[in-house]
């Protein structure tokens, strides 16, 4: 059976199939699924378990595909594997060859494929998209989407928008060029790309990779000195959404390049953004920057995920979209336009601004927490800057995991981290392939007994109605469901239930290492089921220091394990 634009378009409503990254292409992460709720949660045990196998143990934050009794899961260092949905049962595994070289910032991740018509199409970390057959897993179309040896990389799931296959790229901290790309998805063939750093943006390339002007802005680059939009970072490296009934494309942008932000005074245009593209031409139609002139590695990349509320004064409904941001901000923007209608901290300590300003919609900076000047402070002499203490640290509020919302509560459930830092800068010169950061840093718990906290956040009152701490800081994605549960995993290796309304866990399984990725349910022959994939890693373990001791004493992995629940 082939996945049509109609599997995807209503992945939220067919109970069936998992065949988006998000549970539908909004990214909400909802099912409407009621068999385990509150009630039953209680009988839910495993039915299968599949390890990935091999030494390459680390790192999986990878989302399942389902669709027509298969699962597709992608894993640790550019894999995939096609598995008999009901049984666990392999039927088939890629695995891409990676050359010497490759340069992914923060672990060998991959979070997931796409699927369309006959194809399964995932990204590898040396910057390339395979297709393949679903059935056979033969390979039908591979095409490369920048040159690793620049800093390139590829770690989020692609997304299927009208037939095109929609990917970002990762590179940040090499100084590349953030890029957006639709692909026929069929074929693999180029449709459009969209540069998101101003100075690249009155250009687009035709089919061969050629730029050429396309008269939308003229080259500018205004909010960049001198050519440093050239290395100007703003990498989109997590997935890019879509809702229909708006036809606009939702991606988030990373840090300008580099990290420190003396080197290039401006907004630095569109790093640290949402930006909404038409999916028919690759315009940017509008964008909200969430971190101007970002000094932290406040990478805006997490997801803007579309979501309807009442207005309370007017009572009517508006259009909306959110995004918990890691410089720990909860945006909420008016989707069809950007504006900002809200914005409000969901982690408790925030340093390095004092607010969001609603009617100009720009952060009100605490310039104390700027890490300090190296080309001007003491001697000048362009050495080390003054160090500053800021939450959240670079890591973040929140960071790669994808947080879910439910229609029926109202209510985003946020995987939040509560950390500092110590960060500083110096000097760099830009050097292809070379990291590109000019800082350093050393990440800071702010309490004894957590870090991570999932929370339950209501975007029309900016109140965090409920929490539940976790010692470690959390890495998985939130999934929530019409039975009133919110399913997540810890570092610790559980996978969790929670009530929706009240946060009181209802649930817990331990998988036998780290959950960093996000679980998803569905429905076969009438029994609900749920999965994750499970295997420590990503950037904590690699950046966190002594944060990381707190899950020390587990063993790294990669399996993915399925539950439903027992009938007595
Ligand atoms: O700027 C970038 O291109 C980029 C890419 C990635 C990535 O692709 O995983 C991460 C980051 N930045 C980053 O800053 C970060 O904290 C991070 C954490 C993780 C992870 O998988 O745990 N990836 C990334
Ligand atoms: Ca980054």
């Amino acid at each position: 059976k082939e996945v049509t634009d109609a599997d995807i378009l209503n992945d939220d409503t067919l109970t069936t199939q998992v065949v988006t990254h998000g549970l539908g292409t909004k990214g909400q992460r909802f099912s409407p699924l009621t068999q385990i709720n509150p009630e039953t949660v209680k009988n839910l045990v495993p039915v299968w378990s599949f390890s990935f196998g091999g030494e390459k143990q680390r790192g999986q934050q990878s989302q399942p595909i389902v669709h027509d009794g298969k699962m597709f899961v992608t894993a640790s260092y550019s894999r995939i594997f096609a598995l008999d949905v009901k049984t666990g049962e392999k039927l088939w595994k890629y695995e891409h060859r990676l050359p010497d070289g490759i340069m992914p910032c923060c672990d060998v991740v991959n979070r997931g494929a796409a699927i369309y018509g006959d194809l399964v199409i995932f990204g590898t970390l040396d910057a390339q998209l395979v297709a393949l057959n679903k059935d056979t897993g033969k390979v039908v179309w591979k095409e490369k989407i920048e040159d690793y040896k620049a800093g390139y990389s590829f770690t989020a799931a692609p997304q299927i928008v009208k037939g095109m296959v929609i990917t970002g790229n990762s590179g940040g901290e090499f100084g590349i060029v953030g890029r957006v790309d639709a692909r026929d998805a069929k074929t693999g063939k180029l449709v459009w790309t969209r540069p998101v750093v101003e100075g690249h943006m009155g250009f687009k390339y035709d089919a061969a990779g050629k730029e050429v002007e396309n008269g939308i802005s003229g080259k500018t680059n205004a909010t960049w000195p001198g050519d440093l939009w050239k290395t100007g970072g703003a990498a989109p490296w997590l997935s890019a959404y879509y809702d229909p009934d708006v036809n606009l494309i939702f991606i988030g942008t990373g840090n300008p390049s580099p990290w420190n932000s003396w080197l290039r005074p401006g907004d630095n245009l569109y790093s640290s953004s949402t930006v909404a593209i038409d999916p028919d031409t690759g315009k940017i139609v509008w964008h909200y920057q969430t971190t101007p002139h970002d000094g932290w590695d406040y990478d805006g990349v997490n997801e803007f995920v579309s979501f309807e509320y009442k207005d309370p004064k007017t009572g009517k409904t508006v259009k909306a979209g959110g995004k918990a941001d890691r410089n720990g901000f909860f945006f909420v923007n008016d989707r069809t336009n950007g504006k900002l209608l809200n914005a409000f901290p969901f982690v408790k300590q925030i340093d390095w601004a004092k607010g969001i300003d609603l009617k100009t919609g720009r952060p009100i900076y605490d310039d104390t927490k700027r890490p300090g000047n190296p080309f001007t402070e003491g001697g000048g002499d362009g050495k080390k800057g003054t160090t500053v203490l800021n939450a959240p640290s670079f890591l973040g509020g929140k960071n790669q995991m994808p947080m879910a919302f439910s229609p029926k509560t109202g209510y985003f459930y946020v995987p939040a981290n509560e950390w500092a830092m110590d960060i500083w800068n110096e000097p760099v010169s830009y050097k292809r392939g070379a990291a590109y950061l000019g800082a350093g840093f050393t990440i800071k718990p702010l309490h004894d007994d957590y870090i991570g906290a999932l929370r339950a956040v209501d975007p029309v009152s900016g109140k965090i109605v409920w929490e539940v701490k976790n010692n470690a800081p959390l890495w998985g994605g939130v999934l929530t469901t019409g039975g009133n549960l919110v399913f997540y995993g810890t570092p610790e290796g559980y996978l969790k239930a929670v009530d929706a309304t009240t946060g009181a866990e209802a649930w817990k399984f331990q998988t036998g290492s780290g959950i960093i990725a996000p679980p998803i349910t569905w429905d076969d022959n009438g029994e609900q089921y749920v999965a994750v994939v499970s295997g420590w890693g990503g950037a904590v373990p690699l950046w966190g220091g002594d944060v990381a001791k707190r899950v020390n004493f587990l063993e790294q992995g990669g399996s993915v394990w399925v539950f439903k629940l027992h009938k007595s």
